[in-house]
Parts: C-alpha cells; structure tokens; sequence
C-alpha cells in the first residue's frame, strides 16, 4: 500500500475479504507492506485501524516500501498529481503496479508509464475498479451479443451536488489544482468509462477508433480555477456494417459537475445515471457511476406487438465490501498469468481517454502546474 489515505482504506478491506465469498478460489491477496510519505506511526495506525493482520511492514517513506523484497505488487493510491512519480518509482524497483485513477495528468505521463513497465517486464493497470463489476462485465457481454441493437447513443453522469467552497474549500485534493484536482479527472472519468466500455471496448481490438470529435464545456471553481462542472461532448465512427450499408456514428454525453447531483435525494429517486441506447432497446443503470448496484434492460417495442417485458438485475456486493476486490483479484490474475496489462483496462485504452481528457482541459482551458504536467522523473514533489 503506497498512501494511507481514504481509499487506500477502502481498498484494503476489501482486500481482508474472504475471496471465496465471491466465488474467487484461484486467487487471495496478503498485506504485506504499509508506507505513509509523512510517518511510519502513521502506517502503523492504518495497519491497525483497518485489521490488516501481520506480519506486515510498516514505512515512513515509498522509498522504503518498494525496496522491500517481499513486496510484489504496489497499489498507488496518491492524489493524481503524484501518480507519475509514484508509479515511476515502483517499477523503477521491479515491482508490478496497480495505480488509482485518473491515471496520471496527461496523456504524455501515461504513455511513459506504459514505456517503462513494457520495457522492465512489469504489470501496471489504471485502477478504474467499476469496469472489473459483474454488471460492467454483463453489460459489455449484453452489447457485444446485439442484445439492444446497434448502440448509437449513451449518455452518462457522474455528479456530486456539494456546497463546493463548505465541503472542499480550496486545499482539498478534489479542487486543488497542485493535486490536479477538478472533476474531470476525479469523477468525470467515470461518466468516460461507461462511454468507452460500451462504445470502444465492446469492439474487437482492431476495430477500436477514438472519438472522431470531442467537444467540452467547462466552468471553474472561481476560488481554484480546477474544474466544477464539465460536460463532455463525443462521436465515435461505429464499424462498417457487413451488409455494406452506410455506417452510423454513434454519440455520447459524458458529465460531471460538483454543485448539482446525479441523485439529490440521495434515495436512488433519480431515475439511471447512464443510458444506453441501441437500436432494438435500451440498458439503464442506477447509482452512482463509479459503483453500479442495478441495470434495467428495456427492450425496443416493435409495432403492433405488446409493451415487452423489463429485465432487471442488482449488483451484490458480497462480503459486504465496496466492490474494489474484483479489480484486485484481476491483478493477481494477470500477475500469475505473465501478462503485463488487463484486457479490461489495456494500456492503449487508459491512454486513449487521457488523450481525450488532454483534449476537454484544452478546450475548457483548465492548465495545471508545470511540475505536475512535468514528464521529468524523478522530481520532487
Ligand atoms: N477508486 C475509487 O473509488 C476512488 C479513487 N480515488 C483516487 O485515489 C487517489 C487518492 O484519493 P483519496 O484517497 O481520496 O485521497 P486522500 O487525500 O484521502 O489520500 C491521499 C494520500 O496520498 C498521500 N500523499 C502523498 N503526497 C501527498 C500530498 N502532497 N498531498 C496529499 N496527499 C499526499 C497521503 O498518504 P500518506 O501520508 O500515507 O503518504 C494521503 O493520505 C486519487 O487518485 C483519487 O482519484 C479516490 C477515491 C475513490
Ligand atoms: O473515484 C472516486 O469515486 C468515489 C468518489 O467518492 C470519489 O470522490 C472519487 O475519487
């Protein structure tokens, strides 16, 4: 564990989690290495209020957790500023990565990344955990198989509703500029994984395109100039049709804004946060995007037959965890496999939508420091 921040929480309960309870038996995950940047009192203190059981090391400093030899596989959890450097530092030590999302602060940073653990041999994956959910899964599978038609539209949201300047002021990581806050790459990548796993990642790999045009509005906080509200814009060439006629292109909506709500009631009220849309119907999903609990599918009624009948699915969450073990358990997978990158989250596909989120900042005229933006290593932070 590098940081011992809130997610880093989050994250390694999941990890205590029985893997059984959900049906993993091929793979467990052990704990064996905390480092704090500030103290190794403070790594001791997330050892023992998160229950990770020993043995296990306790570090004041990253330098120190990944020259441990029993360490195999590092999960960066630092705010976005620090990934570069972060996970620079840990393949620099012939350690596998694991590295929270956004993935870096530019495209430029993530294809450096990707450089380096190809030419070192390493695994590194983005940790975007919502696409490893079963439903993401079933939904990639549903689309795949044509079950709503030929998909030419997904609109998707991932808003919080806060009373920005009370709940984030201007230190905060959310909305600190040094940190690369802002809610393009803290929440609005979310609205963006649900576009590129239904519109890109459902094509075979040669088939893949960017988007065609991006197009992006975005307002800034006036206490940080990071971004508050973000609406994104995208057309994606869809594949030629084997039958030879005209291809279609297909649109998507990608939102994300601090001050107003996907869900105000916070009672699940608010009808889907993303929408789907095919030609032969429909798939909704409800909750939060980042953490999907249910999807409709609503097929398309054809003239002159009965209003046909919704399919509705919840997401479980066994163990009573966050839902962060599937993307874990994908990680030890891949480790034992020999495989360097994740077919669910490929090194092409996290640079792709970094491109894209280069991209919205440029038009939405959102810069950060030079030394977060920075492809030197090592600098200091
Ligand atoms: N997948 C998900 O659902 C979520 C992902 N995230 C992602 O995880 C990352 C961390 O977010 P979160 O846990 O909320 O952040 P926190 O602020 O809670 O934690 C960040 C940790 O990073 C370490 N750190 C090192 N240098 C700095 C610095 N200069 N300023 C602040 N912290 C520093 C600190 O740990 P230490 O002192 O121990 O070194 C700190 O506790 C972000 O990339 C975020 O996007 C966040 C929330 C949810
Ligand atoms: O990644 C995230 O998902 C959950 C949110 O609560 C958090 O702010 C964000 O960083």
């Amino acid at each position: 564990m590098l940081s011992t921040g809130w997610i880093a929480s989050v994250f390694v309960k999941d990890l205590l989690i029985n893997p059984e309870l959900r049906s993993s038996s091929d793979v467990s995950h052990t704990v064996v290495a905390v480092a704090s940047s500030s103290s190794k009192a403070n790594a001791d203190k997330f050892i023992r209020e998160t229950g990770i059981p020993g043995p296990c090391a306790s570090y004041g400093s990253y330098e120190e957790l990944v020259a441990d030899p029993n360490v195999d596989v590092v999960y960066v959890a630092t705010p976005h500023s620090h990934h570069f450097q972060n996970v620079m530092l840990v393949l620099g030590s012939g350690k596998h990565v694991l590295c929270e999302k956004a993935f870096t602060v530019n495209a430029t940073q993530a294809k450096i990344l990707c450089e380096t653990a190809k030419k070192k041999n390493l695994f590194l994956m983005e940790a975007v955990w919502t696409r490893y959910f079963p439903l993401s899964v079933q939904i990639r599978e549903l689309i795949r198989k044509g079950e709503i038609g030929e998909v030419l539209r997904v609109v998707a949201d991932n808003s919080f509703g806060d009373d920005v300047e009370q709940k984030w002021g201007t230190k905060h990581r959310m909305v600190n500029k040094d940190l690369a806050g802002g809610c393009l790459l803290d929440l609005g990548i979310y609205s963006l994984t649900w576009v590129f796993q239904t519109l890109y990642h459902t094509l075979p790999r040669e088939q893949r395109k960017p988007p065609s045009s991006v197009s992006a509005h975005m307002s800034l906080y006036h206490l940080t100039g990071a971004d508050e509200a973000t609406n994104i814009l995208l057309t994606f060439p869809t594949s030629t049709p084997s039958n030879s006629a005209p291809p279609h292109q297909s649109h998507a909506v990608a939102m994300t804004n601090l001050r107003i709500a996907s869900d105000p009631g916070q009672n699940r009220s608010s009808g889907p946060s993303i929408r789907i849309s095919g030609t032969k119907g429909e798939i909704q999903v409800f909750g939060p995007a980042f953490r999907p609990e249910k999807y409709k599918i609503i097929p398309a009624r054809q003239e002159g037959q009965e209003t046909p009948a919704v399919k509705e699915v919840e997401c479980q969450f066994p163990g009573n965890g966050m839902g962060m073990y599937w993307e874990a358990d994908e990680v030890a997978r891949c480790i034992r496999d020999g495989k360097l990158e994740s077919d669910t989250m490929p090194w092409e596909e996290s640079i792709v939508i970094m491109e894209v989120m280069d991209e919205v900042r440029r038009q939405g005229g959102l810069t950060y420091p030079e030394k977060i933006e920075s492809t030197a290593y090592p600098v200091q932070m």
